[in-house]
């Protein structure tokens, strides 16, 4: 080929471009021009408000979890469970929700081993493929469980979250790959308005038994998914605790709504479901939806639609053996709210003023972790109380003072080693046990004294602080107090309740144990 008809071929291959430019052009601009209409379609339909649902749901347990069962014999136990949650997605939509949240372990319970949990467990594709499960059900294989939940959110028109077992096989070109041949994850799945999966979760920080019958993933998944009523997140009951994927998720990735299925055991007088959950979206300033399962002879209950200023809606029933369904309206971008503190530093008062007088301490012993007390002997008063490196203050004033009742101001900053590693720095107001000392910092539910004012700081190391407020009969105080940009966690009238606790409950990241995840390492 001479030098002419090679230039020849390149003039051709031009001009084929160029004939074909125009059309490209043409094309890609009507291309743009769709988009930009899709855009501000999407513009105009973007919700400032939007409606979230979470079920408490009551789940019906296998009958044995001991002996392995049939895939029938599992779908059957789960469909049980799914028909009580249809009903409660149903309900959900014909009250506008945008949303439902489903419980941690709300379709197959606990209890299991790794064996005795298979039969329930699906294989769930990142939702990456694109997949509608209810319309094309068999496309990778059967998965009875994801088609039904993906029908529900589909056929209801509403966005629908829930808790399954996922199941990877993998051999020994994997070093870790369990011995049974594969990986079993804690998984949260969520499916938009027309039923396509958009989020898998894997849970990371595992809790005691649980690392029985399921494996944490290697790395921890930040998930998320948009939609026209903000950004989501998600992440699975203990993970709450940590550092990751929680606050990266918040943090880096800027969602506006956490999604939190959760199987929680209720710990006071600072780990209560409704109060911790609460306090996290306070004080992490998102929106949070807290979906609990409901089971009394494990002290589980207590789910909410949180926002950042205060808990906008909660349940808490520790009589009864059933579920409930909460429905409230929250910012889509509460982040863009006049309340919204962006600039907040919680140590900056604790660590301006000079002490106020320190009364005689001592110590107790609050959920295994050793505090410094100090009590509050006076109907009203200011108080510092202090533990290594973190001070606590108190101004309060009490309604009246109960003859039988005794209230203390503590201060822990130290790594708590039960149920779980992790580091705290907490200053609390609590009430005691009864009137001997001893008992102050143990469980209690009812109280007399209430409060006109209280006023609470600390001179913490982290940022990452979480206000909690507790009434009596284990309830929350929405509207009757806030945050300060100075740190100050103070009431804004008189309590409507007497007071359980009020307090700060930082977690200092930096000091938690290295990895491995398993933080509550059992094995
Ligand atoms: C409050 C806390 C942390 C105290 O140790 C503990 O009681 C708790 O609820 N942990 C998280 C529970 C959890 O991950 N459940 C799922 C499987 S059963």
């Amino acid at each position: 080929m001479t030098v002419a008809e090679k230039l020849a071929v390149i003039r051709e291959r031009c001009n084929n471009i160029s004939v074909r430019a125009p059309a490209m052009v043409s094309f890609l601009s009507s291309w743009s021009v769709f988009i930009f209409i899709l855009e501000m379609g999407l513009g105009a339909f973007a919700l400032d408000k939007y409606t979230a649902a979470v079920y408490e749901h009551s789940v019906i347990l296998a009958e044995s979890t001991t002996e392995p069962v049939s895939s029938e014999e599992a779908l059957k136990l789960m469909n049980k469970n799914m028909d009580i949650l249809e009903e409660a997605i149903k309900m959900a939509a014909k009250q506008g929700a945008h949303i439902i949240v489903t419980p941690e372990d709300g379709i197959y319970g606990f209890s299991f081993t790794r064996e005795t949990l298979y039969p329930y467990l699906e294989d769930i594709p990142d939702p990456q493929v694109n997949w509608i499960p209810c319309t094309e059900p068999e496309r990778f294989g059967p998965a009875p469980v994801l088609v039904r939940l993906s029908c529900l959110a589909s056929d209801n028109a509403i966005y629908v979250v829930a808790n399954m077992g996922d199941k990877k096989p993998c051999n020994f070109t994997d070093p870790d790959c369990p011995s049974d041949g594969r990986y079993q994850y804690n998984t949260d799945v969520a499916f938009d308005s027309q039923g396509k999966l958009v989020a898998r979760y894997h849970k990371l920080n595992l809790f005691m038994m649980e690392q029985l019958h399921f494996d944490a993933p290697k790395e921890p998944e930040l998930v998320t998914f948009n939609t026209t009523f903000g950004k989501f997140g998600l992440f699975t009951c203990f993970d709450i605790l940590f550092h990751d994927p929680a606050v990266v998720l918040v943090s880096n990735f800027h969602v506006d709504t956490i999604i939190f299925p959760t199987a929680w055991i209720n710990v006071l007088p600072h780990l209560t479901a409704i109060e911790f959950h609460s306090a996290w979206a306070m004080g992490m300033r998102v929106n949070v939806l807290a979906s609990n399962t409901h089971l009394r002879s494990r002290n589980m209950t207590g789910s909410g639609i949180y926002a950042p200023d205060g808990p906008t809606a909660f349940h808490y029933d520790a009589k009864s053996e059933n579920g409930h369904l909460l429905v409230a309206e929250l910012d889509s971008r509460p982040s863009l709210s006049p309340t919204y503190l962006s600039a907040l530093n919680w140590s900056l008062f604790a660590t301006t003023i000079k002490p106020f007088s320190e009364e005689p301490n001592f110590t107790g012993v609050v959920f295994f972790d050793e505090y410094t007390f100090s009590e509050l002997t006076k109907q009203a008063g200011n108080l510092t109380v202090c533990q290594k490196s973190l001070c606590c203050h108190l101004s309060y004033r009490m309604t009246e003072q109960q003859e039988d009742e005794r209230y203390v101001l503590g201060a822990f900053d130290g790594l708590h080693t039960v149920e779980g590693e992790y580091y705290l720095q907490v200053c609390t107001l609590l009430k005691c046990g009864s009137t001997d000392l001893q008992t102050c910092g143990q469980p209690v539910t009812a109280a007399y004294t209430q409060f006109d004012y209280f006023s609470l700081s600390g001179t913490f190391s982290t940022n990452y602080v979480l206000p909690e407020v507790l009434l009596s009969g284990v309830q929350l105080a929405p509207g009757e107090f806030q945050v300060l940009s100075d740190g100050r966690l103070v009431s804004l009238k008189h309590t409507s309740q007497p007071v359980l606790t009020v307090t700060l409950f930082g977690r200092w990241f930096e000091k938690d144990p290295p990895h491995p995840y398993t933080h509550s390492r059992i094995l």
